[in-house]
Parts: C-alpha cells; sequence; structure tokens
C-alpha cells in the first residue's frame, strides 16, 4: 500500500537538490554521493503526517535494504528514524524503481551482519560509529 500524502521538503538544502534531481531524472541522476550509490527513502512524518524523502547510502543485499541512520556521527538520531519507527511501511527509490518496503530495526547478531554490509557499502560508517556514544540504529526494509 503505497505511502499518501502532501510532500514537505528537507530544510537542508542540498539534501532537498539532491532529492529533486534524482526523482526529477527519473532515478539517472544526483544517484551517487562521492561516488557511491544514493537511494531515496520516504517515509511518513511521525507529527506533521507529510511525506519526507531522505537520500541514504544504498545498502543492499539479495533484494534487502538497510537503512543506516548515521547522520554524520551526531549524538542524536536524524527525524526520519522516528518516522518510520512511527510508521514502518516506506517507499524506497534505488535508480528508477521505486518500490514499498516494511522496515524493522535490527539488533545483535542480525545487526552486526548489516553493519558489515553497510560498511563495506560506505566506510565512512565506520567512523561515525567511533566518533559518538549514540548507538547508530540500522533498519533492514523487506520487500512488501
Ligand atoms: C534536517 C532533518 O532531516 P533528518 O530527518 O533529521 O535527516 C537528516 C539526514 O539523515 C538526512 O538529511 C539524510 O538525507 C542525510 N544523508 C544520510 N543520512 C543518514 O543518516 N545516513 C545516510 O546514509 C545518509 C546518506 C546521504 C547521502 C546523500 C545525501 O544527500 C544525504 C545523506 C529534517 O528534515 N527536518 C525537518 C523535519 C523532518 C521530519 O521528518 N519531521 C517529522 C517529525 C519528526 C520528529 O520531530 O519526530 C514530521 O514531518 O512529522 C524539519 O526540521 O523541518
Amino acid at each position: 500500500m503505497p505511502l499518501t500524502g502532501e510532500y514537505e521538503a528537507s530544510p537542508t538544502e542540498w539534501v532537498r537538490k539532491q532529492v529533486e534531481q534524482y526523482e526529477g531524472s527519473g532515478g539517472t541522476e544526483g544517484t551517487t554521493m562521492r561516488g557511491l550509490p544514493v537511494i531515496i527513502l520516504t517515509t511518513k512524518g511521525n507529527k506533521s503526517g507529510k511525506l519526507r524523502k531522505t537520500p541514504l547510502m544504498r545498502v543492499e543485499h539479495e533484494g534487502t535494504y538497510a537503512a543506516v541512520a548515521s547522520l554524520g556521527g551526531a549524538p542524536k538520531h536524524p527525524v526520519w528514524y522516528h518516522n518510520v519507527l512511527s510508521t514502518p511501511t516506506v517507499e524506497l527509490q534505488d535508480g528508477p524503481v521505486r518500490k514499498d518496503y516494511v522496515a524493522r530495526e535490527v539488533t545483535g547478531e542480525e545487526k552486526a551482519q548489516w553493519w558489515d554490509r553497510a560498511v563495506a557499502a560506505f566506510p565512512d560508517y565506520a567512523d561515525y560509529q567511533r566518533k559518538t556514544t549514540r548507538e547508530i540504529p540500522v533498519f533492514v526494509l523487506e520487500p512488501v
């Protein structure tokens, strides 16, 4: 069941621009950050109910994705983390393909496995975790 609602763009200009370029090109431009692949995660605002679009590094394994709430190793979670907890139904666009997924936060062994995949996809994640005492959450997104 696709998400419905009014889209509210990010207040962060470079993020808003990447979403515009990614979606405006049908997922053919603006699909990387520092040469590594990026996906667009659409979540339902847990307070506003609006649709929020968040570029994230692409972490994928056999059709399942991970969403890493790193926020560059900041001490607080990104707010999209709370959106996903409230409404685990999300949309993910990977290049030209946009599908519905259900997200669940992972812990323990499963998180460790996905964390290794995340760091393999984007090594900076390891630096981000080293620079904060906040445990960076990982969601696994399974196709609906
Ligand atoms: C700035 C804030 O964004 P955020 O949700 O905290 O997310 C911060 C960042 O994670 C987000 O900008 C990411 O796209 C940054 N980012 C990555 N962020 C990551 O955490 N991980 C990544 O792998 C990652 C990769 C990446 C690649 C390219 C790129 O351009 C950006 C990338 C924001 O949008 N705030 C809005 C509110 C957004 C929102 O969801 N509001 C909710 C309420 C949320 C609440 O307060 O509970 C609502 O509408 O109800 C505002 O202040 O108006």
